[in-house]
């Protein structure tokens, strides 16, 4: 068997975030989120699931950690709930939610995990919200103060920080859409949303040095890679579109100081201006230390005059295999995508923040077999590889997800996990895939 040998300082991590893993949900002072009203709301989630419980992860996070070690992880991705620190999303600090994640930290060190830390991973809390949220300038402050006390609580012990996980879904599918909290559906709100979201990356950057720590600071985007259906103008034009929608529009402010040109004409003519101030691109486009990317499938585009969203319409092969959310398994689109954000956007460090599937898991007799996530990670993987040995600096890769969770809209109903959660008796079991991934950690390679 041939083995495909990664860098020896590769990182080899897992991810999760606060409201689909930690429950709790009102305990020890920690204020209500976006995610705990919309989740409360009767017909939003699949089967009116909650993030109440979750995977109990508030109160077993030392017997995660050891399932962490004992799979191998080098790194631990999570993120920290706003509302946990500061119940009103301002104001008063929240003693035993701050001390929830300084104990956790200390943990994952002594295990000899390193933490990467998520600063915003969707649960606004309410009472921003009640102001406007993230359509209102105003919150960009009070997100800059929120990563201010992180910052002074754990920047001599986390060497690894993301402003924001995916602006892009907080604002089309919270503002524009309405299918993610807060349920919004106000396309030029969204807009809005997704340049105060930019500036307040920016800004929580330029206090990340200011305070002169150790670490390194970035975001992480989800994206896509994108294909035309075929040569013609048409699909072409299409596709291009698509492009400047789900990547350039947060790629191209952050490392071009700019909107994507075309997009930005169309919503302007649409919408009128949205609210950019002097300075504001100069401050999103400050440099950062690395470029996260949660990479999942890819989208294939043709022109179709009838579809709703500016003739952009994704087509789905027949031929092609499909994950449990119904997105196109694509190996292929990862490397696609790393060689190009490489060559247009930025020589800086690549970490695949996430990458992962989702699959009808059965534990049967205390097993769970899921050769079909081993073989999905393994193809991803190996693009990866593919893409180093090109020269592409990809420094690492967290897996999507350490356990099972609460999946956003769709509840507690697909399974990402590399650890099965019965969520009655809140039981972890290792997958085969977690087996799997602990030999590829032990010998940083994979087999072919
Ligand atoms: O859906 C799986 C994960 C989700 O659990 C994470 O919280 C989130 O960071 C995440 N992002 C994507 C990719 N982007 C996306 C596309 C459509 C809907 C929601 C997210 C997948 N995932």
């Amino acid at each position: 068997m041939t083995k495909l040998q990664f860098p020896l300082d590769f990182v080899w991590g897992s991810a999760t975030s606060s409201y689909q893993i930690e429950g709790a949900y009102d305990e020890d002072g920690k204020g209500e989120s976006i995610w705990d009203i919309f989740s409360h709301t009767l017909g939003k989630i699949n089967n009116n699931d909650t993030g109440d419980v979750a995977c109990d992860h508030y109160h077993r996070y030392k017997e995660d950690i050891e399932l962490m070690k004992e799979i191998g992880l080098d790194s631990y991705r999570f993120s920290i709930s706003w509302p946990r620190i500061l119940p009103n999303g301002k104001g008063e600090i929240n003693q035993k939610g701050l001390n929830f994640y300084k104990e956790l930290v200390d943990q994952l060190l002594e295990a000899g995990i390193e933490p990467v830390i998520t600063l915003y991973h969707w649960d606004l809390p309410q009472a921003l919200q009640e102001e406007g949220g993230w359509a209102n300038r105003d919150t960009i402050k009070y997100f800059v103060k929120y990563a201010e006390v992180l910052f002074d609580e754990l920047g001599a012990k986390v060497s690894q920080w993301i402003t924001h996980n995916e602006p892009w879904v907080v604002s089309f599918l919270g503002y524009a859409e309405g299918e993610h909290a807060p349920g919004i559906k106000d396309r030029k709100q969204a807009l809005q949303v997704a340049h105060n979201l930019l500036v307040s990356h920016g800004l929580v950057v330029k206090k990340f040095r200011e305070l002169d720590l150790t670490g390194d600071i970035g975001i992480t985007l989800n994206l896509t890679s994108v294909y035309s259906y075929s040569e013609t103008d048409k699909d072409q034009e299409a596709a291009q579109l698509m492009e400047e929608y789900i990547n350039g529009w947060f790629l191209d402010p952050v490392f071009k100081g700019s909107y994507p040109k075309k997009l930005a004409q169309i919503y302007e003519n649409q919408f009128g201006k949205i609210d950019i101030q002097a300075g504001d691109m100069d401050l999103i486009s400050q440099e950062i230390d690395f470029l996260g990317i949660n990479y999942y499938s890819r989208a294939l585009i043709n022109y179709n005059p009838n579809s709703k969203f500016y003739g952009i319409e994704s087509i789905k092969p027949a031929e092609s295999d499909y994950t449990a959310m119904n997105w196109e398994i694509y190996p292929d689109g990862l490397y696609d995508l790393l060689t190009k954000l490489n060559q247009e956007y930025t020589n800086k460090p690549l970490y695949i923040t996430e990458n992962g599937a989702a699959f009808d898991d059965q534990i049967i007799a205390g097993q769970v077999n899921d050769q079909r996530r081993i073989n999905y990670l393994k193809e991803h993987f190996k693009s990866v590889y593919r893409a180093i040995q090109d020269g592409v600096p990809v420094r690492g890769y967290y897996v999507w997800s350490l356990m099972d969770n609460f999946e956003w809209a769709y509840g507690y109903s697909k399974r990402f996990g590399l650890i099965y959660v019965d969520y009655n008796t809140q039981k972890r079991t290792l997958k085969d895939s977690a087996y799997w991934y602990q030999q590829v950690i032990e010998e940083n390679s994979i087999g072919i």
